[in-house]
């Protein structure tokens, strides 16, 4: 089987090119951005910056597993691509002196590159279709919530995800992956293809689209720093921002600036809807190869 390399190479390329573009994305309340580092004293635009460019070989490496795949279920390929995830958050740590900028984001961009290879593998296109790359990573990540946040009850130290599933059944981004990105399918990429037709520029759509997010991202980051009613609180200020027309008029964009102050003096960083943005964006990227 002949392998297109050159298909791996374009994978890494759009992944961290929606990696770098969700950083750059200004404003976003209580996150990094290009005005400043949000509800983090620990990080700064660089450093995303560092951290997106050493996973060059993350997502190609991903994208070969899933071409190169000939098991017989595709849930067997998570453990194929759990070792080079792990090795991409070696390198992310390594290349921002022990930061956690991208744990979550190299997760779901690596997943979405095997299910990308998978396809690549079955139709020979780089124009891929989004519904049957979802499916795929259903697949993919089938049953990994029961398999790995329903045995805690030995492991010492757990992550603000395990801890939320523990003790109230937030099934966080291992929820999100098992249901095949279902919040950004079936909510923000149907609202950013439709912003990208209009006049809006690349940035203004992706900050109007965070918003979207934020009201309905059941973001972990949040939860695990604050719990349930600074998530409220955040779905709320999302929404208030929105019915002044977001990013896209005057009162919109004061109440943005107003947010940010808000968020970063409450140390509120919706860690989780930004990374639901970069996959928003990955998935466009990917039906829309020209
Ligand atoms: C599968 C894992 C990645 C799971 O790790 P973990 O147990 O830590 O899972 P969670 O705690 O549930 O969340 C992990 C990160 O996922 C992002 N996230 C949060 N909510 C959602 C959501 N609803 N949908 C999607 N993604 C979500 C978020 O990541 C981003 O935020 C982090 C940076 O923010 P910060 O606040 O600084 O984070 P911390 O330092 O953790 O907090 P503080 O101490 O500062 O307060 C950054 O990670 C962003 O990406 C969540 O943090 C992992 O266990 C795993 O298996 N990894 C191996 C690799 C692998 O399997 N790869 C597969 C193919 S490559
Ligand atoms: N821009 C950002 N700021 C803070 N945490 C993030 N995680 C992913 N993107 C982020």
């Amino acid at each position: 089987m002949s392998i297109n390399y050159g298909f791996c190479e374009y994978i890494s390329e759009i992944a961290i090119k929606s990696m770098l573009l969700e950083v750059a994305a200004t404003p976003k309340p209580g996150l990094v951005d290009r005005n400043n580092s949000g509800a983090h004293k620990d990080m700064d635009f660089y450093t995303f910056m560092e951290s997106s460019a050493s996973q060059v070989y993350t997502f190609y490496n991903c994208a070969l597993e899933g071409l190169k795949f000939e098991g017989k279920e595709n849930k067997e390929l998570l453990n194929i691509i759990r070792p080079i995830g792990i090795e991409g958050e070696n390198k992310m740590f390594n290349a921002t002196r022990g930061i956690n900028t991208h744990k979550g984001l190299i997760f779901s961009l690596g997943i979405i590159a095997a299910a990308a290879g998978l396809q690549h593998k079955e139709t020979k296109k780089q124009k891929m279709d989004i519904d049957d790359i979802c499916h795929k990573v259903k697949d993919i990540a089938e049953g990994i919530v029961s398999r790995e946040l329903g045995k805690l009850d030995n492991k010492d130290s757990l992550t603000y995800g395990e801890i939320l599933y523990k003790n109230h059944g937030i099934k966080g981004i291992r929820g999100e992956a098992e249901s095949g990105f279902s919040t950004v399918r079936y909510h923000s990429l149907p609202i950013f293809r439709e912003l990208m037709k209009g006049e809006g520029n690349l940035n203004d759509n992706l900050v109007q689209v965070i918003f979207h997010l934020m009201t309905i991202t059941e973001d972990v980051n949040i939860l695990g720093r604050h719990g349930v009613d600074a998530l409220e609180y955040v779905k709320s200020k999302a929404k208030e921002v929105l019915a002044l027309g977001g990013i896209f008029t005057e009162k919109g964009k004061k109440k943005i600036l107003e947010v940010d102050k808000d968020f970063i003096y409450r140390n509120i960083s919706p860690g989780g809807s930004a990374d639901l943005l970069a996959v928003t964006l990955m998935l466009y990227l990917l039906e829309n190869y020209s």
